[in-house]
């Protein structure tokens, strides 16, 4: 396999013009903790976020959405079975769909359930690196929600899970590795203060959801929100002086980035 590649910042560019001018509809059926910075971090950016999760209306509601994000988090039957519906309408429409496997290979329950969404062929997966080595096949289950690998050590991992799959793989840590199994792009930017705020790992799966939407090259799509993320977690943490005002200041950096500067940042 090639070295991944630092995505360049055009693309960036590229893919936050595209999602600002679409502003897609997304839909979120994601866990208890981290409904709200998922819902803020999506309009921030420039998409429209809707948590709808009864089984009555998940499939009709997916069906319409540009985008879809599966995240197993706090999973439970009634949960699970509103997914399947919204997975399956999704699939039946053409509507992209993400999972975030939320501790996959600790507990056998969100295992199993991962491993039957996964047959249903996730358009991307975005996890760390623990849960991206559990869903490969080679151990490594993290320590609850977080992972005890680097994501470095999970970049062959992401790759053949994306070849057996057909998603395209995200795993995050301190730089973040985007896969369709031939071509890895490298996210460098971020900061350890996106650590210490809870959800933005859910809140950056609910993104790739956005920037999947009505994309015409998944790969940078998916790319691109890790990116976004990074760079304003980067933006986020000079602007703030702990988690409290960090969360505040992550949400100004994505409202206020826009092309124009990341282009400059290119040149
Ligand atoms: N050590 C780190 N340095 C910089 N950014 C990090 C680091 N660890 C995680 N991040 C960033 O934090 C966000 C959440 O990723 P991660 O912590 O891997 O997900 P999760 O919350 O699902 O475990 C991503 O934007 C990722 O790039
Ligand atoms: C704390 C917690 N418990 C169940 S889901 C969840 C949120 C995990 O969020 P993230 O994966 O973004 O750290
Ligand atoms: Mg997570």
């Amino acid at each position: 396999m090639p070295s991944p590649i630092t995505l360049p910042l055009h693309i960036v560019a590229d893919e936050l013009a595209r999602l600002r001018a679409e502003q897609p509809l997304v839909h979120l059926l994601t866990n208890e903790v981290v409904q709200d910075i998922s819902a803020n971090v999506l309009l921030a950016t420039g998409a429209a976020p809707a948590m709808i999760v009864a089984e009555e209306e998940a499939g009709a509601f997916a069906a319409l959405a540009g985008g879809l994000l599966i995240n197993v988090g706090t999973l439970y039957p009634a949960r699970l079975a509103a997914m399947r519906i919204a997975v399956d309408a999704a699939n039946a429409a053409g509507t992209p769909w993400t999972l975030d496997p939320v501790a996959v290979g600790v507990l056998d329950y969100r295992t199993d359930a991962c491993r039957e969404l996964i047959a249903r062929r996730p358009t991307a997966i975005r996890g760390n690196a623990s849960e991206i080595l559990a869903l490969a096949g080679f151990g490594g289950a993290g320590r609850g929600v977080d992972s005890t690998a680097g994501s470095q050590s999970a970049v062959s991992a992401a790759e053949q899970l994306a070849r057996d799959t057909g998603a395209i793989v995200a795993v995050t840590g301190e730089t973040d590795f985007i896969t369709d199994g031939e071509t890895t792009w490298a996210t460098p930017w971020g900061h350890p203060m996106l650590t210490r705020v809870v959800g933005t790992g859910c809140a950056l799966s609910a993104l790739v959801a956005a920037f999947t939407a009505h994309a015409p090259n998944r790969l940078d799509a998916v790319a691109a929100a890790c990116a976004v993320m990074g760079i304003c977690g980067e933006r986020a943490e000079s602007a703030s002086d702990g988690p409290g005002s960090f969360g505040f200041a992550l949400l100004d950096a994505l409202y206020l980035l826009n092309p124009r500067m990341l282009r400059e940042l290119d040149a």
